[in-house]
C-alpha cells in the first residue's frame, strides 16, 4: 500500500557492505526522507560514526534486525543505534518480507510502515545492511490516504 501511495520514487531500497556507503545514505535521508527503517547489520555494535549520522536523523527512525540480536552473544548485546532509534525491531526472521503483501505493519512515530520491510530481499545474507526510507514529498500523500482509513491509526492513538 505504501508502494501505492507512494510511487515509483516512494519507497527507496537499499543495501551496501560499506560503512561509509551507509553513513552518506543517512546523510542524504536526513535531507530528504521522512522516515527510515535500517538494517545497520554488525556496524549496530562498533559504529560511532553510523551513530553519530543517526543521531542526526529527524524523522521516525526503526532499528531492524533478522534476528533476534539479544538471543545471541554478548557482544551483539549492545547496539549503538537502539538509544537513537524511535523503536526496535529484532527476531521477526526473514519469512516475513517473502512477499510484498506479507510485511508487518509497523507504527513510529505516527508514521506507518505497513509492509515495507517486504522490499528487502528474502535471502538475509544478501540484504544485510539494508536501508529503506520514505521521500518526504510522498509522506504527505500517504498521510491522506491514512485519514480516508485505508491505514486505520495505531490503537493508542484512536480517541
Ligand atoms: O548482518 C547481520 C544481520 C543482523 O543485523 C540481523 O538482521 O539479524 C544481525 C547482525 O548481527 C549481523 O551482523
Amino acid at each position: 500500500m505504501c508502494r501505492q501511495a507512494a510511487g515509483e520514487e516512494g519507497l527507496v531500497f537499499r543495501q551496501t557492505n560499506s560503512e561509509q556507503e551507509m553513513i552518506e545514505w543517512i546523510h542524504e535521508a536526513i535531507d530528504g526522507s521522512s522516515a527510515l527503517l535500517i538494517n545497520p547489520a554488525a556496524f549496530t555494535f562498533y559504529s560511532m560514526a553510523m551513530m553519530d549520522a543517526l543521531k542526526m536523523y529527524p524523522c521516525p527512525m526503526i532499528e531492524f534486525h533478522i534476528s533476534n540480536v539479544h538471543k545471541r552473544e554478548p557482544m551483539y548485546h549492545n547496539s549503538l543505534v537502539s538509544p537513537v532509534a524511535t523503536a526496535v525491531m529484532a527476531g521477526c526472521c526473514a519469512k516475513w518480507w517473502r512477499k510484498d503483501i506479507e510485511g508487518p505493519d509497523i507504527t513510529a512515530g505516527g508514521q506507518v510502515f505497513r509492509g515495507s520491510i517486504s522490499g528487502l530481499k528474502p535471502d538475509h545474507r544478501k540484504c544485510c545492511p539494508s536501508f529503506v526510507m520514505i521521500n518526504r514529498k510522498v509522506s504527505a500523500k500517504i498521510c491522506r490516504l491514512r485519514r480516508s482509513s485505508l491505514l486505520p491509526a495505531a490503537p493508542w492513538r484512536r480517541s
